[in-house]
């Protein structure tokens, strides 16, 4: 699904990805870990397409073609989903409007019909209730006066609507309580299914208790130096990153 080769990224010409190569199939969870600064948010970033990140070398392969000029609205339409690290509050537009007019700029995009207000209230309730949300939510501004939990519940409810081929979740634990990540956690997990991907940057195993990975890779100065199964997260929980072979130099 996605094939990711020798990617270079420069962020005002400072290079922050500095050769990364990275393959997901359909159905499979990749967690990305590595140190502050490595350029895991800088990676799904660049391949959700977002602006100011420019791409020096090296291609992004999404579902048979090559994306890396596609604008970010294009991929979102072809099905690329990025939760961001930090949400943003949009005041005087409710979530269920925002949602509903994102379902429908992807269908208009693949030449369907809007989605009718019997489907979309139908589909937004059995989806707020995978996450645990309160209906009112539904009805307030899109993040506004939410909870640090209630903006990340909020994203896997988007991603929950949007029914994303390859979802990119960026640190989804951080502010998370316990209970609140259990739920975001049973949310991701019932969303995984065999044509769908996820990548999930994280910091901290914990995350990866909740939702197991497939892969886990260590991202460091802007490579990928390490990969491999749940273990490596344990392991990486266990001894930090001084240990693996690479990262010595980078302190
Ligand atoms: N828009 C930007 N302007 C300037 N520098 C940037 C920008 N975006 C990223 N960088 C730099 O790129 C490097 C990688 O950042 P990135 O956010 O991708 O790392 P990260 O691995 O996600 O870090 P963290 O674990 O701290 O979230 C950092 O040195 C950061 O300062």
């Amino acid at each position: 699904m996605l094939v990711i080769k020798n990617l270079h990224v420069s962020v005002f010409d400072t290079p922050i990805l500095k050769g990364v190569d990275l393959e997901v199939n359909a159905g499979e969870v990749h967690a990305i870990m590595g140190p502050n600064g490595s350029g895991k948010s800088t990676l799904s970033n660049v391949i959700a397409g977002r602006d100011g990140y420019e791409v020096t070398e090296g291609s992004i392969e999404y579902m048979g073609s090559d994306v890396t000029e596609l604008e970010a609205d294009e991929r979102a339409c072809e099905g690329i989903f990025l939760a961001f690290q930090y949400p943003v509050e949009i005041p005087g537009v409710s979530n269920m409007a925002m949602l509903k007019a994102a379902i429908n700029s992807k269908r208009k995009y693949h030449g369907e019909d809007e989605i009718s207000a019997g489907d979309f209230l139908k589909l937004i309730r059995e989806k707020a209730d995978l996450v645990e949300m309160k209906q009112e939510f539904l009805k307030r501004s899109v993040n506004e006066g939410f909870s640090g939990g209630e903006k990340k519940r909020n994203e896997i409810l988007q991603m929950a609507m949007l029914e994303p081929k390859l979802a990119l979740l960026d640190e989804t634990d951080s502010g998370l309580d316990i209970d609140a990540l259990k739920v975001v956690s049973k949310g991701v997990n019932a969303l995984r299914s065999p044509d769908r991907a996820m990548v999930l940057v994280t910091h901290y195993q914990r995350l990866l208790d909740y939702i197991v990975p497939d892969h886990v890779h260590v991202l460091a100065n802007g490579r990928i130096v390490k990969s491999g199964d749940k273990s490596l997260a344990l392991e990486l929980e266990e001894k930090g990153y001084g240990w693996i072979d690479g990262l010595q130099k980078a302190g």
